[in-house]
C-alpha cells in the first residue's frame, strides 16, 4: 500500500483536471476560510476508518484546510512529528490530520493546534481481525505463514492461525504489529499483552478523544461528530468504502468467533469500554433526537445515493483506475460506478464521494504542494 501510494502520486496532474471541480453540490466556493477546530483523526485498521476519511477530506477540502500528511506511514512505528511534511506556504498551521498512524498522543500534538478535536472509530474486534486477516494475509508475516501452512493442509487460513495462533506469531517481528489486538496496537498501546499501565492508558485515552466512533452504530455515530463540529448533512452523506467482496469474507462459527475473542482480548476491552462511553455521549445528546436525526441523515444520505450511484459492489475489473480500490493479494475489494448524466458540480461532488483512500489523498497532496508525494526514507 506503501509503495503504491508512491507512485500514485504520477497520477497527480491527471487527478488534478478530473477533480477540479468543487466539491460540494450546494456550490459554495471552494476557497472558503475554515469554519471547523482542527481535527485529528486517528484511522484504525479494518474498522470503517476510511468512511470516515472520505468525509474529513471532502470537508478539508471545500474549507481549503491544511492537512497534514505523514510521508511515510510505517504502521509498525509510533508516529513521530517528523513523519509529517512541512507546513505549506502561506499556512500558518495544520488543520487535518486524518491518515493511519500507530498513536503517540505527544508527537501528535507537536504537530497539531492545541485546540485539536481528536477523534477515532472502534469496530467490533472479531469482525475487524477477520476483517485484518484477510485483506493483511499476505503483508503480515504471521498470517501469512498460516496462510501457507494452511494450503498444504487444505484448509482455512484463519481458523488454522486461530487453533494454535502462538506457533505463528513472532511478537518481536515488527510488521506483526496487527497480528493481535490490533485496534490496542493502531491506539499506540502495549497490544501484545495486559500490563498495569492499561487501565490508565485507557483513560487518557478517554480525556484526549472528543469523540470515539463505532463502527456497528456508524449513523449514531456521524450524527454526534455533526454536532462536534457543526456539520449538516450534505457534509455526512457517505458511501461505505474499502469494503471486501463477500467471497473474500470469512464466516466464523461460534467457536471461531470465541478464539478471536480470546486472542483480542485487549481489544475486547477496548471495545467494551468505549462503546459504553459512546452510549454516554449519546444520552448526553438525547436518545428520542438522535433517533431523529439518524432518520433525516439516512434518508438524505439515501437521495445523495440514488443520485450518485449507477452501480453499486463493482468489482475491481470493472472500474476505472480513478475508482478502483487499492487490492490486496487475498482480499477483493469493490467499488462504485458513478451516475452518467450529472452536472460537472454534482460529478465532481458525486466522484468525490467514492473516491478511494489512495486516489483522494494524491490528489489533495498535489492540490496542497503541487508535487507528488516525497518518496519515504530507505528503511
Ligand atoms: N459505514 C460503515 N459501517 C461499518 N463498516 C464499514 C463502513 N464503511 C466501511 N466499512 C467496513 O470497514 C472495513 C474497511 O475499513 P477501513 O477503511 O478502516 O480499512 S483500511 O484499514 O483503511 O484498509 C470494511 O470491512 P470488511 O468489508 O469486513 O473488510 C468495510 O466493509
Amino acid at each position: 500500500k506503501r509503495t503504491f501510494k508512491l507512485k500514485l502520486g504520477l497520477f497527480g496532474w491527471f487527478l488534478k483536471g478530473f477533480l477540479n471541480t468543487r466539491c460540494t453540490s450546494r456550490g459554495l466556493v471552494s476557497l472558503q476560510r475554515r469554519a471547523h477546530p482542527p481535527m485529528v483523526f486517528l484511522k484504525t485498521h479494518r474498522t470503517g476508518s476510511s468512511t470516515v476519511q472520505n468525509i474529513l477530506f471532502r470537508l478539508g477540502e471545500r474549507e481549503s484546510a491544511t492537512f497534514a500528511f505523514p510521508s511515510h506511514t510505517y504502521f509498525e512505528w509510533l508516529f513521530r512529528a517528523a513523519f509529517v511534511d512541512e507546513l505549506p506556504e502561506g499556512s500558518s498551521q495544520f488543520d487535518l490530520l486524518c491518515s493511519h498512524m500507530r498513536l503517540d498522543l505527544r508527537e501528535v500534538r507537536k504537530v497539531m493546534p492545541q485546540n485539536a478535536v481528536f477523534i477515532t472509530v472502534l469496530r467490533d474486534p472479531i469482525k475487524t481481525f477477520e476483517s485484518v486477516f484477510g485483506y493483511y494475509t499476505s503483508t503480515v508475516p504471521a498470517f501469512l505463514t498460516a496462510h501457507r501452512a494452511a494450503a498444504i493442509e487444505g484448509k482455512s487460513a484463519l481458523s488454522v492461525f486461530l487453533d494454535s495462533p502462538e506457533i505463528f506469531w513472532d511478537p518481536k517481528e515488527p510488521r506483526n504489529g496487527l497480528a493481535k489486538n490490533p485496534m490496542s496496537f493502531d491506539m499506540g498501546f502495549n497490544n501484545q499483552k495486559w500490563n498495569g499501565s492499561w487501565p490508565e492508558d485507557l483513560a487518557q485515552l478517554e480525556e484526549a478523544f472528543h469523540l470515539v466512533m463505532i463502527a456497528e452504530h456508524f449513523d449514531e455515530s456521524l450524527v454526534l461528530l455533526g454536532a462536534l463540529l457543526g456539520l449538516e448533512h450534505e457534509d455526512l452523506a457517505y458511501l461505505r468504502l474499502n469494503v471486501r467482496a463477500g467471497n473474500s469474507v470469512t464466516d466464523l462459527d461460534e467457536n471461531m468467533q470465541a478464539k478471536v475473542r480470546s486472542w483480542n482480548v485487549l481489544d475486547t476491552l477496548l471495545y467494551d469500554f468505549f462503546v459504553q462511553v459512546f452510549w454516554e455521549k449519546a444520552s448526553q445528546f438525547g436518545m428520542e433526537r438522535l433517533k431523529a436525526e439518524v432518520e433525516r441523515l439516512r434518508a438524505f444520505t439515501e437521495d445523495v445515493r440514488r443520485k450518485c450511484v449507477s452501480r453499486a459492489e463493482v468489482p475491481p475489473g470493472e472500474l476505472e483506475d480513478l475508482l478502483r480500490p487499492w487490492q490486496t493479494e487475498t482480499a477483493t475489494i469493490v467499488g462504485y460506478e458513478v451516475q452518467g448524466n450529472l452536472s460537472l458540480q454534482d460529478q465532481g461532488f458525486c466522484i468525490r464521494m467514492m473516491l478511494p483512500e489512495l486516489q483522494y489523498h494524491s490528489h489533495l497532496y498535489f492540490k496542497q504542494y503541487g508535487r507528488d508525494m516525497r518518496a519515504a526514507p530507505a528503511e
